[in-house]
């Protein structure tokens, strides 16, 4: 059995190594169709998807005017397009890498009430039916998923499935990156178990009513599902290794101008705040798509900071941008798909996650150790150029480094 395992850890190794490669950050456009407040002022549309790549400004009697009229994006979704074929034809290949090692991240990403909420509370529910539905089919394989989810208010983070209100912090873990310390993470039995953790989140997510929106969340939300997976096969026997991945679903807060929202009082502190994490959010994206020269501000917003590895790290990323087509919301619409211009030039380098239990590994490194030695016992015919005692004093220093490995991991 020893043997296998270590055939599987050696193939998981490799899959590690091989899977780790860069790529663009897929950037999704979705159009909704006018609401019934903007069909009663009389609101005319003012943007077009030609194509699934291609939209379109078609305000003719704007000619002239110095910003782009057609932009091009990996994925472009008509007003009449359900949320069902935003997830099959966009987000869904990079949402259930998760199940195979791969972390992810899907956020929505756009002007207030031009439907992230709609768009990402259907996303989430249908990735994880998927995650289930996969996990049903590979019996091969036990898994654990764990559900989490935080809202970022006034810069403030709060545990959605918890009714203490005290702001969670932030640590820097040198291995995990940005960790949120003491959050709730709730194992996920079933879909009813989601159901009843997600109106949870849903009941406890700050909303208010803006002139925009009457149901605008005032937070960004982060939905996070954590997926380990191991071979039964090994299970109990102690060198089992395992798939660890984390999928984030995204709601972010809308950008708002405060003459447009009329907001004032809580709702416009409210806004200063969401416009401050947004504005630090396209400040890092346009940095990060112009190369990864120079400082990167990831640390001036909780938001970025927890988001890092899904914008420039080991994440595979899709951001769904939503509009309004109104003529009255072009100016918002045209910050977004500038946004999300720079956004579809910025590439992250996922990888798939292997955690190799202390036993697995130490074995692993133990026959590393074997090996290196028996070399040295029975060394290979060497040229007569060759310097015998610097190869010798070289593999002395491997195993030297192999036995301080696996002194650390032991803790002795
Ligand atoms: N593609 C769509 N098709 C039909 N209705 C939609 C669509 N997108 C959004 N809506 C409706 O528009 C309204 C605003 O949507 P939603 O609350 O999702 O916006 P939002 O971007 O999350 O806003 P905020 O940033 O203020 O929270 C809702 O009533 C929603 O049902």
């Amino acid at each position: 059995m020893g043997a296998i395992g270590g055939e599987e850890l050696k193939k998981l190794e490799k899959l590690q190594m091989a899977s780790a490669r860069e790529e663009r950050i897929l950037v999704l456009v979705r159009l909704r169709p006018l609401s019934e407040k903007e069909i009663a002022t009389n609101e005319v549309v003012d943007w077009e998807c030609i194509n699934d790549n291609n939209i379109l400004y078609r305000n003719t009697l704007r000619e002239g005017s110095t910003f782009p009229s057609a932009y091009t994006f990996d994925r472009v979704f008509r007003g009449d397009c359900s949320t069902k074929q935003v997830y099959e034809e966009g987000a869904k290949e990079i949402a259930l890498s998760v199940v195979s090692g791969i972390n992810s991240s899907i956020f929505a990403y756009g002007q207030t009430s031009s439907g992230k909420t709609y768009t990402m509370t259907g996303i989430t529910e249908y990735a994880v039916a998927d995650i289930f539905d996969y996990i049903h089919k590979h019996e091969e394989r036990a898994f654990a998923v764990k559900f989490s989810a935080i809202e970022i208010y006034n810069e403030a983070i709060r545990d959605l499935l918890s009714t203490d209100n005290t702001p969670l912090r932030l640590r820097d873990d040198p291995e995990r990156g940005t960790i949120v310390e003491k959050v709730t993470e709730e194992t996920l039995r079933d879909w009813k178990h989601l159901q009843e953790l997600l109106s949870i989140c849903e009941a406890q997510r700050r909303i208010g009513e803006t002139y925009l929106n009457e149901k605008s969340s005032r937070s960004h939300q982060i939905i996070r599902l954590t997926i380990e997976s191991s071979a039964r096969e090994f299970l109990g026997k102690g060198n089992s290794t395992t798939l660890a991945a984390s999928v984030n679903f995204v709601d972010l807060a809308g950008s708002e101008r405060a003459s447009q929202s009329l907001s004032s009082g809580a709702r416009l502190k409210e806004g200063c705040h969401i416009n401050r994490s947004l504005l630090t959010l396209s400040t890092v994206v346009r940095k990060l798509s112009k190369g990864r020269n120079g400082h990167i501000n990831y640390r001036d917003s909780k938001l970025t900071r927890i988001l890092q590895p899904c914008l420039g790290g080991n994440a595979r990323t899709a951001i769904i941008c939503t509009l309004s087509p109104a003529r009255g919301h072009v100016e918002q619409t045209r910050n977004t798909l500038l946004f999300a211009c720079c956004a579809k030039e910025v590439t992250t380098k996922a990888q798939v996650n292997v955690v190799m239990s202390d036993k697995a590994l130490v074995k692993h490194l133990q026959k590393e150790l074997a090996r290196l030695e028996s070399e040295l016992r029975s060394p290979a015919p060497v040229s007569s150029n060759c310097d015998y005692a610097a190869l010798l004093r070289k593999k002395d220093v491997q195993i030297q480094k192999v036995k301080m490995y696996i002194l650390t991991r032991l803790q002795i």
